[in-house]
């Protein structure tokens, strides 16, 4: 027998913990000459409480895919899950509404308001949407990234790897039931980026988060529990404990065997 309640969003049937799911995606751009296959059939789970990469050359459809995953653009074809909650055949009040629930961002540009000072900014997307943050958690994620004594600060007078943790913790705020990251470190020196990263796989092992990041840096990667490899808008492989050099060699499987299909 199967229980009858399940806890949100730990996906439909045979138990398994999926935070996010793509079946038989497909995103075209353009029309006609210029129509481009950003995504072709991609079929993709995402473990919930665990920390997945997405990799693969430029333009193979890793933004595209993270996109697509978190209800940020529509798809041509397929279907896409959240949890439970199926995005695809939302209206866009409801999909609005799941994200701001449900979504954390962290992008390249750390997207902070600059007349607010930190903990302004990190609690901003919950008061704009009348929530209350939980103070108990609030503290945890603050403490977590190491914001404790820089909350009065703006974010002119903090560094880029300081604003990229305001970021972090504005996006672990609302306890989202996952986080995407595109390119978080991309602006950050190897140091700022290395505490970032840091700060991601503690989300995930001390906070039980779900993190899913768009990288093409395989020492990034390495954080990662599982790597997804895309190329030509398809998924070619995938890795389990990544470490840098197994990534790096791999990434070089790709780039010598040209198109991969
Ligand atoms: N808005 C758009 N309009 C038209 N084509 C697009 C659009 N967004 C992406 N594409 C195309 O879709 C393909 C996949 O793009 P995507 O940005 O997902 O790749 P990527 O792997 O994230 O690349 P990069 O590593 O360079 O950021 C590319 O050929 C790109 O040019």
């Amino acid at each position: 027998m199967t229980t009858a309640v399940a806890e949100p969003g730990t996906g439909g049937g045979g138990g398994t913990a999926v935070a996010a799911r793509a079946e038989r995606v497909t995103k075209a751009y353009g029309e006609g000459d210029t129509r481009v296959l950003a995504l072709d059939e991609v079929s993709v789970e995402i473990a919930r409480g665990a920390f997945t990469a997405i990799m693969g050359p430029s333009g193979s459809g890793k933004s595209t895919l993270m996109h697509c995953l978190a209800g940020l653009d529509s798809v041509t074809a397929g279907r896409v899950w959240i949890g439970e909650t199926e995005l695809t055949g939302l209206r866009e009040k409801q999909l609005t509404q799941l994200r701001r629930d449900n979504v954390g961002f962290i992008f390249q540009a750390f997207n902070l308001l600059p007349t607010l000072n930190a903990i302004e900014n990190i609690t901003l997307p919950m008061d704009i949407a009348g929530r209350k943050p939980d103070q108990k958690w609030l503290d945890h994620v603050i403490s977590t990234v190491g914001l404790a004594d820089r909350l009065s600060h703006r974010p002119s007078e903090l560094s880029g790897g300081q604003q990229q943790r305001v970021a972090v913790a504005r996006a672990l705020a609302s306890k989202p039931q996952i986080m995407f990251g595109d390119e978080p470190t991309g602006n950050l020196d190897s140091r700022a980026g290395a505490e970032i990263l840091g700060f991601l796989r503690r989300s995930v092992d001390e906070l039980g988060q779900t993190v899913v990041m768009v990288t093409h840096d395989p020492v990034a990667a390495a954080y990662a529990d599982r790597v997804v490899f895309l190329a030509d808008g398809r998924i070619v492989d995938e890795m389990a404990d990544p470490t840098a050099d197994k990534v790096l060699d791999r990434m070089r499987g790709f780039d010598s065997q040209g198109r991969t299909s």
